[in-house]
């Protein structure tokens, strides 16, 4: 049993901040009372009072597997059900056990506040138990995702440098361009597509290469050989049965699913240091040439900025590199899916994207980074549909350091606590009409009870937040800007007709349940 007694001295200060900290923006009195759910914060319950299933539920293991088949209608893939129902059932903070330990959720964005405003010094990543298993059991250095502590700050600092300034990033949007633009032509080409996230998978494996190995891998040419495709689709699909199994047998035996990942794995590291040795071989034939000066001032070269770094050993580079890879292709490629997706089943909302592509860039044909930095309904579309279809099943989850309260409860050092932002982005207490696609809620200045969510940053994170979220992130909003904007300038899109929405399911990433078609009407621009 927990309670405030049993926290040092220590832990206690830093929990009272927290605490004061969390309700700075909701309340006047921020140490008296919680308002969401009403109770005075100076009477700490403790954490055995949280909310959640009770009895058989609570068994290790065991408790976990009762929420699903045959015990319920679900199987472990519906977990965000599962989820949802307890959200409907206890309120906004419950506790549920998950394998061997309990998990907080909680479903109101001044708790996710909370949580991802703690001051984390080790900064642990978790979930990622097939991952940690393989890399133990083969050597394979861990990767950005996986390592812990001082060696992922190590490998964290220098990436983070190269990648996350929006000054450095923006350097890359005439290549993404170029590379949209040979998209976009293949589309023409096709005239419609029969597989949104197929085509999609191949653009942005052809982007993620630009940046990590600084060539064009040609996958969006007809007859392109899809491994790498292939490869990141097996390594996600085992990843979320990984996640979502009641026992993790993998980490006591090399059970097939295990086998299976290893395989994956190793086939995509195959490829990666293969790219790299290359890349190194032929900027040391610059540098002999005496070109490479040149070279260098052409384009940005993040992997030559890499090599170039004292701090960065041939095996670091190979760990960057690889969780780049991996986590910049499905990722951004589903989530672009659903924005056109969007933007099919709402043509008013299209229409008034299209607009703005016109009015920015009147007959220019080039996307600049001026052009982006105008167009914000642009962005509005692709957040509103992130919000609409969160881009990831587990998103953020963190493992608390210290002591803190949390609506009103105990939260003992080591618990895992996790934001559901699939709940909170459909909750219409912070997104009036939320199962409507209304990108109008992000516009700024917007004085309509619609805009509601801008006073809840925390409710919505796709990307995470603070020193452990997406390193990726600037890469991926530029890519998607770039290939929703180039898309809508050429084509007018719809679905099929008489499809009135789109299912989807979890792949570790939010994924379409079953192939997309998509119908695309030229509009007549010779800009490619
Ligand atoms: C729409 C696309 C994307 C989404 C929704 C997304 C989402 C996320 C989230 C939620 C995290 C965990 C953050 C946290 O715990 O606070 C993460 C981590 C990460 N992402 Fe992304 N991501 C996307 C695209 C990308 C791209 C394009 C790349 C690389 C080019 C990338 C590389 C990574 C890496 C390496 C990590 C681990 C970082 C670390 O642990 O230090 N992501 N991403």
């Amino acid at each position: 049993m927990w309670s405030l007694r049993l926290c040092n001295r220590g832990s206690r200060d830093l929990l009272l901040r927290i605490t004061t900290a969390s309700h700075r923006a909701s309340t006047t009195d921020a140490a008296q009372v919680d308002e969401i759910s009403g109770q005075d914060s100076t009477e700490v319950k403790p954490f055995s009072q949280i909310p959640g299933p009770k009895g058989l539920y609570n068994i290790p293991f065991l408790g976990t597997a009762f929420h699903f088949k045959p015990f319920t209608k679900y199987v472990p893939d519906d977990l965000l059900n599962v989820l949802s129902d307890a959200r409907d059932k206890y309120g906004d903070i419950v506790k549920m056990r998950m394998g061997k330990d309990y998990i907080v959720y909680v479903y109101h964005p001044d708790y996710a506040k909370t949580v991802f405003q703690f001051p984390f010094k080790e900064h642990l990543r978790v979930g990622m138990d097939l991952s940690e298993t393989f890399h133990d059991r083969s050597g394979v250095p861990r990767d950005l995702g996986t390592l812990q502590g001082d060696a992922w700050a190590a490998l964290r600092k220098p990436s983070q440098e190269k990648m996350l300034r929006p000054a450095v990033v923006a350097n890359y949007v005439p290549l993404i361009e170029r590379v949209t633009n040979d998209f976009v032509e293949e589309l023409r080409k096709k005239g419609s597509v029969d597989d949104l996230l197929k085509e999609l998978m191949n653009y942005t494996t052809e982007s993620v290469a630009m940046l990590c190995f600084n060539r064009r891998l040609g996958y969006l040419e007809s007859n392109s050989d899809t491994e790498i495709v292939n490869l990141i689709t097996k390594f996600f699909i085992d990843f979320q049965t990984s996640i979502t199994m009641p026992f993790k047998t993998y980490k006591l035996f090399r059970t097939k699913l295990y086998k299976r990942f290893e395989k994956t794995y190793l086939d995509i590291y195959r490829i990666g240091k293969k790219e790299i040795s290359a890349q190194r071989k032929m900027l040391e034939k610059l540098q002999k040439e005496g070109d490479l000066d040149q070279y260098l001032q052409d384009e940005p070269n993040f992997i030559y900025s890499l090599l170039n770094d004292t701090r960065m050993t041939d095996e670091k580079i190979n760990s960057v590199i690889m969780s780049l890879f991996i986590a910049g292709i499905d990722s951004t490629a589903n989530t672009i899916a659903f924005v056109l997706i969007n933007l099919a089943l709402n043509p008013e909302k299209q229409d008034r994207l299209y607009q703005e592509i016109k009015e920015t860039m009147g007959d220019e044909n080039t996307l600049t980074k001026e052009h982006l930095a105008e167009m914000s309904y642009l962005k509005a579309c692709v957040k509103e549909s992130q919000r609409l279809v969160f881009p990831l099943m587990l998103g953020a989850i963190r493992y608390l350091e210290e002591d803190i309260v949390l609506a009103g409860y105990h939260i003992p050092k080591n618990t895992l606590v996790h934001p559901n932002m699939n709940s909170m982005t459909l909750d219409e207490r912070f997104y009036p009409r939320p199962t409507e696609y209304i990108p109008e809620r992000w516009i700024r200045d917007t004085n309509d009870d619609i805009a509601k969510g801008q006073d809840f940053p925390f409710g919505m994170m796709p990307f995470g937040f603070g020193p452990r979220g997406c390193i990726g992130q600037r890469f991926a909003e530029t890519e998607m800007y770039i290939g929703v904007a180039k898309v809508i300038q050429n084509f007018k899109i719809a679905l099929p007709p008489g499809v009135t929405g789109v299912k989807t399911k979890l792949k570790t990433f939010t994924t379409p349940a079953e192939s997309v078609c998509l119908h695309l009407t030229d509009r007549n621009i010779s800009n490619v």
